[in-house]
C-alpha cells in the first residue's frame, strides 16, 4: 500500500437488522470500516456473524438499515436504485461462495459478459477474457461450460469475471470454502496474485487462517462491529 492511498470502500456506522421469531437480531449495529487503495483485507469470522451480509452491503447488493456504505467517496445511501446499479458495475467486482456461473454459456463468454453489458465491443472483451483465462491458467477450458468444469476451475472462472471489467474493489465471500483443501489453496494464491497484479483492492472472507494471512490485514465481526485482528 503506497502512502497517500485513499479510501475506496468506507462503512459508516452501519446497521442491518433482522426479525427472527418475535426478536429483532442486529447483525451489525453501528459497524465502520475502511478499505484504501491497493490494500487487502480478510474478513475472518465464525458462521453466521454477519459475513455475508457485510459484503452484501459493501456490493451496494443490498441496502444498510442505517449509515451509509461510500464507494470511492460517493455516498450511497440516498442514490437512487439505477444509480447504485451503475456504481456496483463499473467499481464493484464479486465472487460468491458458488460461482454463480450462467449454465448457458462457456468460460469464456461468462467472462466477456460483464464487458458486453458494460457496452465494450466484443473484440475487445473476448481478448480481455482470454489473457484473464490465461493468467488463471485454464485457457484451455475457455469452450467449456461451468457444469463442464471442475470446482477449482468454475470458481478461477468466477474471479476472472469478477474482475473482468477493472473493478475498483473486489469483494469475496468465501470464494474458497467449497473447496477441497488444496485446490482452495491454489485458487486463493491465484486470487491474490491477480488482484495484486491488478492493483485491485479486496476484502475476501475465508474461514482458513492461511490463506487469510496473505493479506494485508485482518479484520473480524464483534457484536456487529468490524474489529481488526
Ligand atoms: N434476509 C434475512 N432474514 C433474516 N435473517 C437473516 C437474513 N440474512 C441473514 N440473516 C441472519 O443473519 C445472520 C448472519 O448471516 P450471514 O449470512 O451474514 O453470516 P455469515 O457470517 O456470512 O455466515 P456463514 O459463514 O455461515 O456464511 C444469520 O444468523 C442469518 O440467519
Amino acid at each position: 500500500m503506497g502512502t497517500g492511498s485513499h479510501p475506496v470502500l468506507q462503512l459508516s456506522g452501519v446497521g442491518r437488522h433482522f426479525l427472527q421469531g418475535e426478536n429483532q437480531i442486529s447483525i451489525l449495529d453501528g459497524a465502520d470500516f475502511t478499505l484504501h487503495a491497493g490494500e487487502t483485507v480478510a474478513l475472518v469470522a465464525p458462521s453466521g456473524t454477519g459475513k455475508s451480509t457485510l459484503l452484501h452491503l459493501a456490493g451496494l447488493l443490498e441496502h444498510p438499515d442505517e449509515g451509509d456504505v461510500l464507494v470511492n467517496g460517493v455516498s450511497c445511501a440516498g442514490l437512487p436504485d439505477d444509480r447504485r446499479t451503475a456504481i456496483r458495475r463499473s467499481e464493484i467486482g464479486f465472487v460468491y461462495q458458488f460461482h454463480h456461473l450462467l449454465p448457458e454459456f462457456s468460460a469464456l463468454e461468462n467472462i466477456m459478459m460483464p464487458q458486453l453489458i458494460s457496452g465494450l465491443p466484443k473484440a475487445d472483451a473476448r481478448e480481455r477474457a482470454e489473457q484473464l483465462l490465461d493468467y488463471m491458467r485454464i485457457g484451455h477450458r475457455a469452450d467449456h461450460r461451468p457444469a463442464e468444469l471442475s470446482g477449482g476451475e468454475q470458481q478461477r472462472v468466477a474471479i476472472a469475471r469478477a474482475v473482468a471489467n477493472a473493478p475498483l474493489v473486489l469483494l469475496a465471500d468465501e470464494p474458497t470454502g467449497n473447496l477441497d483443501p488444496e485446490t482452495a489453496g491454489y485458487v486463493f494464491e491465484a486470487l491474490d496474485a491477480l488482484v495484486r497484479q491488478s492493483g485491485l483492492s479486496a476484502v475476501i472472507a475465508t474461514h482458513n487462517h492461511d490463506l487469510a494471512s496473505l493479506m494485508n490485514r485482518r479484520v473480524t465481526l464483534h457484536d456487529g462491529k468490524v474489529v481488526e485482528v
